[in-house]
């Protein structure tokens, strides 16, 4: 059975890539799939089935009787949903970045699963990053444009990001060992099932975190715990920026505090808006712009715009932007009210290869030039990032424990 690996630049428009297959009519060596009747397994079908389940108050893709999809971590949704794919029965599966979201267990499982099934269906595997591509599968391609053209995976050039960091450093504020986030043997659970068991955080200024732990072990919980969108934080012992939680703060005094990246909000944002005028709704914590910039407003953005080197796009609508430089917009935007707190959760996911370089060293230059607390979220070990500090998750029975080790693995005690 002939399977494919193919790896796409970000330059591919992969949806219409994978809607010309499933509708049979793709040109060239995959037109022998064109007879065939196919199934997708992307996050964005999941998301799709998760809102069917919800639109008809039903379960179709997990066995348990109680749980609907949303309520699985991202990680498990991912297990779930390609059992249900089988379960149609297609002849050929396409398998849009399998692994994105899965911490180094599940990674395993599911290229195991990949490769268990591929003794009775077809599969197109679609990466972005070449580590992700899997040695079971022989044919492998790389398709670099909206041509479509598969071409030799040997010609993939070295065209990661070359330069050291952006040129114009941003200035540097006077370290202070102010205390950010502070929680106290903190537990949380969810319909009696326990997530996190008495865990214990300080976050100071100027530090860079790195937040790990399997599928489902709460991080995004964590996360909420500290952005003020979870209610569970109430009656803990936590201290955000200096205040008690619970002693009367606005939930807006707290986001002012802290610029996220996340990469579900992409979707949230009207793309009809200019690179200028995305970033600029960062001053406001909008999901648009609603309020007019003042002139320093957007100086600070100019100036930002000369640090990504994207200066030269500033009026061009962000919809049009490659997906690259879309992200470090996005972080761009997180980070130009110049919060104390910068939360980047999954920020290099579903990028190729070289606008992971790029998003690095963004985040590299923040936190060379810059005082902000970085706390980022991925599964990946990323070889040029070097926080400080990771927190790890361990599930228990009794909910995920936190473990803080140096970046290099000595566990703190
Ligand atoms: N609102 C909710 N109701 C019930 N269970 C929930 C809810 N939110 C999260 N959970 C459960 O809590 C656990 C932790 O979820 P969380 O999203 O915090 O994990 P995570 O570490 O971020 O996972 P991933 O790496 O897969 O994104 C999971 O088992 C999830 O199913």
């Amino acid at each position: 059975m002939k399977h494919w690996d193919i790896l796409l630049s970000n330059q591919v428009d992969k949806k219409t890539f994978i809607d010309t297959i499933l509708s049979g009519e793709i040109q060239g060596e995959l037109s022998v799939f064109n007879m065939l009747s196919g199934i997708l397994y992307s996050d964005i079908s999941i998301q799709k089935l998760i809102e069917e389940e919800y639109q008809h108050d039903s379960i179709k893709a997990t066995k348990e009787p109680h749980r609907n999809l949303r309520s699985f971590s991202s990680g498990e949704r991912k297990k779930e949903f390609l059992k249900y794919c089988l379960k149609q029965n297609p002849d050929y599966i396409i398998l849009d970045n399998p692994l994105d979201h899965l911490d180094q267990n599940s990674r395993i499982e599911v290229t195991i699963a990949i490769e268990n099934i591929s003794n009775s269906v077809r599969i197109i595997q679609l990466v972005n990053r070449t580590a992700d591509l899997l040695s079971f599968i022989t044919n492998k391609a790389i398709i670099k444009d909206n041509s479509f053209e598969l071409k030799n995976i040997n010609a993939i050039e070295n065209n990661l990001f070359e330069n050291d960091s952006y040129k114009i450093p941003i200035h540097k504020e006077i370290f202070n060992d102010r205390v950010l986030v502070k929680m106290n043997a903190i537990s949380v659970s969810y319909d009696e099932k326990p997530i996190i068991d008495s865990l214990s955080w300080t976050i100071k200024q100027g530090e860079f975190w790195q937040l790990i732990g399997p599928n489902g072990s709460g991080k995004s919980t964590l996360l909420s715990l500290i952005s003020g969108d979870n209610t569970k934080a109430y009656g803990q012992d936590i201290e955000l920026f200096g205040r008690k939680k619970g002693s009367g703060e606005s939930i807006w005094e707290i986001k002012k505090q802290i610029g996220i990246f996340n990469t579900s909000m992409t979707d949230l944002f009207n793309k009809s808006y200019s690179l200028e005028e995305m970033i600029l709704s960062g001053f406001f914590d909008s999901i648009g712009l609603y309020t007019k910039p003042t002139t320093l407003q957007r100086r600070i953005v100019a100036q930002w715009l000369e640090v990504i080197e994207m200066s030269h796009l500033k009026n061009k609508i962000f919809n049009r932007l490659s997906v690259g430089q879309q992200r470090v917009a996005l972080i761009t935007r997180a980070v130009i009210k110049h919060p104390p707190l910068l939360i980047l959760d999954e920020p290099v996911e579903g990028l190729d290869d070289h606008n992971v370089a790029m998003v690095i060293q963004l985040i590299n230059t923040i936190r060379k030039e810059t005082n902000i607390t970085i706390l980022f979220v991925s599964h990946r070990v990323e070889p040029n990032l070097s926080p400080n500090f990771v927190l790890e998750l361990t599930p228990s029975q009794t909910g995920s424990k936190g473990v803080i080790k140096h970046h290099l693995g000595t566990e703190i005690k």
